[in-house]
């Protein structure tokens, strides 16, 4: 029996990573310090998992940005608008690897960021891989290979991690029609192998190949590829196989993936324990195929519980022998904070949910654990290791801190008419524009302002108790006014208080409510530097105490034009938090949509005349396979219901939604019946506009106008042309002018530029408007 891990956190223990690249970023340090620190980082989760005793830790699951981006370099699917960087600039690759993620604008050139979308059901985004008609590959960076080197200098038992071709394919989009890009796989195949073939002269024995896109529902034609893929890739090298999925079942994928030439098929036996059962089923057993058991979960942070685990393991060895098992997380640990350890604050977490947790290092320890007990080990440490396991598990089961009746009453107690507005939409608008009196083409923003370090490190110093709290509320007071003053002057039309006193839009509302815990150091990566630090969902939650009152009213307080109520909604609040895994996710959901139900009806009873309840995790929550989407649906769409419709017809509520594409869900979207709904468009130039065009939408809708992800300013006719895009299949009744997202990465200068040229747009646009709209 092995172990093994298939992939690691990237950012450091303590966000070294992040500090550096923005360091790099600023022109505060040098390529060879950013290396530096990525060789350390590297260094350390490799050695870690080493002493921890796995036999085979992953390498080249590394990533300065994001592994699809690194996928792009190494076989060199680079959009031709980054070639002349390349060629006239001769770029070094790391400048090359970030103009693609973030953009390049100096030195004359304005050149666009790649898109960024969400990976699977994540929190994680990926930079989408473009493919055109005559896509050519080549082998163009070997990080794979330096990386597998490094490793084995360091005397690593390393195993490479690649992105599958298929899934590689899969995972990006045609910029161009005429073709489909899993066509293209004869073509890139050849770079796969080359890459492949010099690993093995490298000394490489297993390589793992991620083909996540299995858990999905596939064409025919799709799966066909993966059998071309796997029987090419089996002809021409000797390497060992690891195929690797997560996230779901193979489902109707199962066939054709036990069919593969693979050594090591892995199995997230979290998400979909029951297709050991169904592997087992079938004639397995007459193969050599290893099963890489995926029992220890890869995307939540609650201990193991070593009992159930140890059966199913005992399981899959009494079927196929020890030596055809291995075990392993269910998926990277990406996707899980680094160190429990570092959580040495008992005021900020508690050793009674401590108790409770494992991340990532506390992971690869339980799956070695597991290997010794599956083993039939026995020493004192073993066993005392079991006995914490089962003493943990129970007591939390068994805890008062988790369930509250109240909470339960309430939610059971739930009719359809809570989840539903007074009058029909078009009732609402009438009333809402008698009280708002809104232009044509009206003007807002998504709620943030940028957070600059100055911001954050008032935060910092209040919390290590440099400032008071009537110092640090007076800067908030101070920062709040400054951008409400500046929003009147730029003559934006619903303004909002720009979220200074928010550390991050999940982390501040669980800090305020029952049934949440936090973490000092649990950072997770969200997208290349930036990180987020997930609440923990322990027990039932309530709202003891109204959240977002004081700074909304205080906003408020200082104008005559409508300041935008802001909060995060049910969904999003859910899926970007570790949640509770002894209920439903639905049943969770429920209860924090009616806390903030009750966040809703008191912003309105303080006066507030709009509120936005962002839910931009609605989409990335959608089950992977299709089967499973009706369901969860129906409750997320409830959900947010139930948290908005406390409130009069006068009372505007808005939505926020990012990285999604909608044409799947458009009806559920409308069904949600938000009076204004703000989307990200920027970036794929209102394509996402068509799903509402075709379903004839009813509500109004805010298409982004600027990508705020890249500090480019963009000019007033680029916004105007984009606007005219959505009104050549929207009504211009219907459409607001705003950012494709909040602005808390961004600086002010660019925020300021980029708002005064989104207001002159608008202005035009009412200008330019045919007198009988
Ligand atoms: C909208 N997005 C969000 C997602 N998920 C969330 N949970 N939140 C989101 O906003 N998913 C989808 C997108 C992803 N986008 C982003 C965008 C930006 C960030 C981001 O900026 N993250 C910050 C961390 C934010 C935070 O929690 N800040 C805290 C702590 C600040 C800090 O680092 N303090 C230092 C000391 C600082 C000092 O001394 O000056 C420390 O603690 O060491 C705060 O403001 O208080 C980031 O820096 O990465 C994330 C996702
Ligand atoms: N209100 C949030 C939404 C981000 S998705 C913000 O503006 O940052
Ligand atoms: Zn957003």
């Amino acid at each position: 029996m092995q172990t093994h891990n298939l992939g690691y956190p990237r950012i450091g223990s303590h966000r070294e990573l992040k500090k550096a690249s923005e360091q790099y970023w600023a022109g505060k340090i040098t390529a060879q310090q950013l290396m530096q620190t990525g060789s350390h980082i590297r260094l350390y989760n490799w050695q870690l998992q080493k002493d921890a005793g796995l036999d085979l830790v992953p390498c080249n699951d590394f990533s300065f940005y994001d592994q699809v981006l690194d996928t792009c370099l190494m076989t060199g699917a680079i959009p031709v608008r980054y070639h002349d960087l390349m060629q006239e600039k001769q770029l070094p690759y790391i400048d090359l690897l970030f103009a693609m993620a973030r953009g390049y604008q100096q030195n004359g050139f304005d050149i666009t960021a790649m898109e960024m979308t969400k990976w699977f059901d994540t929190n994680y985004h990926y930079i989408v891989p473009e493919f055109t008609a005559g896509q050519q590959f080549t082998l163009f960076n070997l990080k794979a290979l330096h990386e597998f080197n490094e490793a084995k200098r360091h005397g690593i038992p390393a195993k490479p991690v690649l992105l599958g071709p298929v899934s590689f394919l899969l995972l990006g989009k045609e910029k161009e029609e005429g073709f489909h890009r899993i066509d293209l796989l004869n073509k890139l195949l050849p770079v796969y192998i080359d890459l492949l073939t010099q690993l093995e002269e490298a000394g490489a024995y297993y390589v793992q190949l991620d083909e996540p896109c299995l858990s999905l529902n596939l064409s025919d034609h799709e799966r066909q590829a993966f059998t071309k893929a796997y029987q090419e890739i089996r002809s021409k090298t000797q390497l060992k196989i690891i195929l690797a999925s997560y996230f779901e079942c193979y489902g109707e994928n199962l066939p054709t993936v036990l069919r593969l030439p693979v050594q090591v098929l892995h199995l997230d036996l979290v998400r979909c324990p029951s297709q050991l059962e169904d592997i087992l089923d079938t004639d397995i057993a007459r193969s050599k195929l290893i099963l890489s058991l995926g029992v220890v979960d890869g995307r939540n942070i609650w201990k193991n519980n070593f009992e159930t685990s140890l059966a199913v393991i005992h399981q899959a060895v009494s079927r196929l022998g020890a030596d055809r098992i291995w075990i392993a997380p269910s998926c990277s640990l990406l996707h899980v904070p680094c160190d429990l350890a570092l959580e040495t604050n008992e005021q900020v977490l508690t050793p009674a949910v401590r108790q409770w947790l494992a991340f990532a290092r506390q992971k690869i320890e339980e799956v070695i654990t597991l290997k010794q007990l599956a083993s039939g080990e026995t020493d004192d440490t073993l066993n005392a290791r079991l006995r914490e396991n089962i003493q943990a598990n129970s007591n939390r089961a068994a805890s008062l801190l988790i369930h509250n009746a109240a909470v339960k009453a309430r939610t059971a107690a739930i009719t359809d008419k809570d989840a539903t507005r007074n009058s029909v939409f078009s009732i609402r608008k009438k009333r809402q524009q008698d009280v708002l009196q809104l232009p044509l083409f009206p003007t807002t923003t998504i709620g943030s302002f940028p957070q600059t370090t100055e911001v954050r490190s008032w935060r910092a110093r209040w919390k290590k108790g440099e400032l008071t709290q009537q110092q640090y509320d007076d800067l908030i007071a101070g920062e709040t006014e400054a951008s409400i003053r500046w929003q009147e002057e730029t003559g934006i039309d619903v303004l909002v208080h720009g979220e200074f006193e928010r550390n991050d839009m999940v982390e501040y509302f669980g800090e305020q409510l029952e049934g949440f815990a936090f973490t000092q150091n649990g950072w997770v990566q969200s997208y290349g530097s930036r990180c987020v630090k997930p609440p923990v969902i322990y027990g039932d939650v309530s709202r003891t105490t109204p959240m977002t009152i004081r700074w909304t009213s205080y906003a408020q307080s200082l104008t005559h034009m409508p300041v935008k109520g802001m909060l995060t909604g049910p969904v999003t609040i859910l899926q970007w938090s570790f949640v509770r895994n002894d209920q439903p996710r639905s049943e969770t959901c429920t209860q924090i949509a009616l806390a903030i139900r009750d966040e809703v009806t008191d912003l309105e009873k303080a006066g507030i005349r709009v509120i936005q309840i962002d839910e931009p995790a609605i989409r990335e929550g959608l089950p992977l396979r299709k089967e499973n989407w009706k369901a969860y649906l129906d409750w997320a769409v409830r959900a947010f219901r139930i948290a908005a419709a406390g409130v009069k017809d006068e009372t505007q509520i808005h939505t926020h939604m990012c990285y999604s594409e909608f044409n799947d869900i458009i009806r559920h979207i409308a069904d949600m019946d938000a009076d204004v709904i703000t989307i990200e468009c920027s970036r794929s130039q209102m394509e996402l506009l068509d799903a509402f065009a075709a379903f004839s939408y009813p509500n109004d809708i805010g298409p982004g106008v600027y990508d705020i992800h890249s500090p480019r300013v963009p000019s007033r006719q680029e916004m105007v042309q984009l606007m005219e895009k959505a009104r050549a299949v929207l009504p211009a009744a219907q459409l607001w002018v705003n950012p494709d997202c909040g602005l808390k990465t961004r600086g002010w200068n660019e925020t300021r530029a980029a708002l005064v040229e989104m207001v002159n747009a608008a202005k035009e646009l009412r200008q330019t408007l045919p007198v009988n709209i």
